[in-house]
């Protein structure tokens, strides 16, 4: 369970939100919605422990993230703005790599997870050279591989086509039904299993809605 309490950021003397609380149980996901500036990527990169609150503090299983920083970066996978995989590397080798930090694992796992994101026949291209949205699905193929229970994500949609936009949102709901939990932040509308999805706003204000 995370659980966010009496969150407080600001911005160049602009409250982005102020006193935010909730919690995120296994089997939800939450999407985080509001305009451009409004403060998403801030409060998830807080999330993600990359910043630290004003006020307010974060838990993990009840324990704040700053005084367990290496377990729960082991529970995360958190995918920002930009790609996050290493442009000299091909896809197999960055999946590779992501494997190995995980502990290890299967070949055939990576070969799965090129196929998910329609990257094979790439997967000894440098990541360098490919279009934007393949390398979106570069890192986007780590959630094929993760083992991580809480998942992060940043606009996970943008630049993904209409068919791996479809793929991506069926595997986030089987993660949450699997006991799973997801943060995201999307312009898209993800109502396809509407009741399964909590929506919070950030007005950029600095009243959240939940
Ligand atoms: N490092 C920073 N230093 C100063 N201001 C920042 C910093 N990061 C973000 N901001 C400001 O905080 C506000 C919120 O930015 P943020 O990126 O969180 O918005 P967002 O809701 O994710 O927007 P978008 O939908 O455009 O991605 C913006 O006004 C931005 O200029």
């Amino acid at each position: 369970m995370l659980t966010v309490s009496r969150l407080t950021c600001s911005r160049d003397e602009r409250v982005l939100f102020r006193d935010l609380s909730f919690q995120l149980q296994a089997g939800e996901m939450m999407q985080i919605e509001g305009p451009n500036g409004a403060g998403k990527t801030t409060l998830l990169r807080m999330l993600a422990g990359l910043s630290q609150p004003e006020e307010g503090e974060i838990s993990w299983q009840n324990v704040a993230i700053h005084r367990q920083r290496d377990l729960f970066n082991q529970q995360l996978l958190y995918l920002g703005h930009h790609p996050g995989v290493k442009s000299v590397l091909t896809p197999f080798e960055n999946l590779a790599f992501y494997m190995a930090v995980q502990g290890g694992g299967e070949q055939d796992a990576i070969w799965d997870a090129l196929a998910q994101v329609d990257l094979v026949g790439f997967e000894d291209v440098p990541v360098a050279q490919l279009s934007a949205g393949q390398q979106r699905r570069v890192a986007l193929a780590r959630l094929w591989l993760t083992r991580a229970p809480l998942w992060i994500l940043d606009e996970p949609l943008t630049a993904i086509d209409k068919s791996g936009v479809a793929k991506l949102v069926a595997l986030f709901y089987r993660h949450v039904e699997a006991g799973g939990m997801i943060l995201l932040t999307t312009h898209q509308d993800l109502d396809t299993q509407a009741g399964k999805l909590r929506k919070l706003r950030l007005p950029g204000d600095g009243v959240a809605v939940c």
